[in-house]
């Protein structure tokens, strides 16, 4: 039996999270979960996002599966709970994949996700505010290596996006990217942040992993989302050296909070991708879930009517029909909307 800690957080975070568990219970009785609380009234209780105790419970877990929280532009000492939490969890690499649902074509974004500006090194002196862009040779390394395993499984390449025309940590980062790819044979294209963006609306699908620093990162996912056809439909998953965090890309769309209309397709492909990191198969998910994107009716983001609740009971719906097909039939109906899985299998 495997301990997921679930961390539903708030804004729709708690209504999309609820779906996922729910769909990941359809799919496996060898997960238990473990609810636990963090965000802004956390804090105020007790100074930090998370309490103490909770996260040493969360660090002996297998696997967290996180919603959303919202963070306060400005309030004195809270840090967002997702930076604290990679940060206390050591998560250094957050892989985005977004999905092209009909095609199974994907977008595949590796974020190094514990460094530059978001180190943390910032203050206003004397009328000045700075921010320090840190880039540490460990940090550069380790990422590589994580962009380089993803493009060997995908028999792919990588894209490095960089400034480092301009930056001196991008020129450094850069270099690094290129040793290691490099004593692996992956080609490593050079791609510079400004005039990618025009490259990643017009032509998203062949970049192959597309690696980049922490804000450029997370900048480019949420804009690569526009070829998904929603944000509300992109898996994440934040990886270190022991437990992982899977979690939607999108945040607490305090917009629309309560009114029971979110997307839940991307907390539940995070649930697939939390699947797979424990070495259960999450492929049934992610079959299940196109097979409803084709007949069902979608959430209004994209263009539907349906509620959250519709969009949850028709894929678990699918996935029922799925498992009470005989084993052989459902392999090819499953193998038949997974493309990207048997390329990726395929390796
Ligand atoms: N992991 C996290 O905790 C996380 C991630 C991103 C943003 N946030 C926080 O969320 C708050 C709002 O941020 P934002 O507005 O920039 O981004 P957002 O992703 O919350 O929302 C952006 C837009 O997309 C829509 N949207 C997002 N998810 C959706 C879904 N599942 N279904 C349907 N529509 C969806 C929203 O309604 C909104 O119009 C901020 O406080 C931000 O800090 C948290
Ligand atoms: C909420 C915010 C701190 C976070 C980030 O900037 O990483 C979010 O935008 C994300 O993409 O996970
Ligand atoms: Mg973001």
């Amino acid at each position: 039996m495997y301990r997921v800690a679930v961390i539903p957080g708030d804004g729709i975070g708690p209504e999309v999270i609820d779906g996922a568990v729910r769909v990941l219970k359809a799919v496996t009785g060898r997960v238990r979960f473990e609810y636990y609380e963090g965000g802004v009234d956390v804090f105020q209780e007790c100074g930090s996002p998370i309490r103490e105790e909770d996260l040493e419970e969360i660090r002996r877990s297998d696997a967290v599966l996180f919603g959303a929280t919202t963070t306060p532009f400005d309030l004195p000492g809270y840090r967002s709970l997702i930076l604290t939490l990679r940060k206390e969890l050591g998560l250094y690499a957050n892989l985005r994949i977004i999905p092209d649902l009909r095609t199974g074509r994907e977008i595949v974004i590796v974020r190094e996700n514990s460094e530059g500006l978001y180190f943390g090194i910032g203050a206003v002196v004397n009328g000045r505010a700075v921010d320090v862009r840190l880039i540490t040779r460990e940090g550069a390394e380790r990422i590589a290596r994580f962009a380089v395993e993803q493009a060997k499984a995908r028999g792919s390449f990588i894209t490095f996006v960089h400034k480092a025309n301009v930056l001196t940590g991008d020129k450094f980062f850069r270099r690094i990217v290129r040793e290691v790819a490099g004593e692996e044979g992956v080609e490593v294209r050079d791609a510079i942040i400004d005039s990618f963006t025009i490259k990643l609306v017009r032509n998203p699908w062949e970049h192959g992993v597309i690696l980049s620093e922490n804000l450029f990162g997370d900048i480019l996912s949420d804009l690569a989302t526009v070829h998904a056809g929603s944000i509300g439909i992109v898996p994440s998953g934040n990886y270190g050296d022991g437990i992982a965090l899977f979690e939607p890309v999108h945040g607490s769309a305090p917009d629309i909070a309560g009114k029971g209309i979110a997307n839940p397709i991307g907390a539940i492909l995070s649930g697939a991708m939390l699947l797979d990191y424990l070495g259960l198969d999450g492929s049934l998910i992610r079959a299940a879930v196109r097979g409803y994107v084709v007949n069902g009716e979608l959430t209004p983001d994209m263009g539907g009517r349906a509620r959250t609740e519709d969009v949850v009971r028709g894929i678990i719906g699918e996935i029922e029909d799925l498992l009470s097909m005989d084993e052989v039939w459902r392999d090819e109906i499953r193998l038949s909307r997974l493309e990207s899985d048997i390329s990726r299998m395929a390796g």
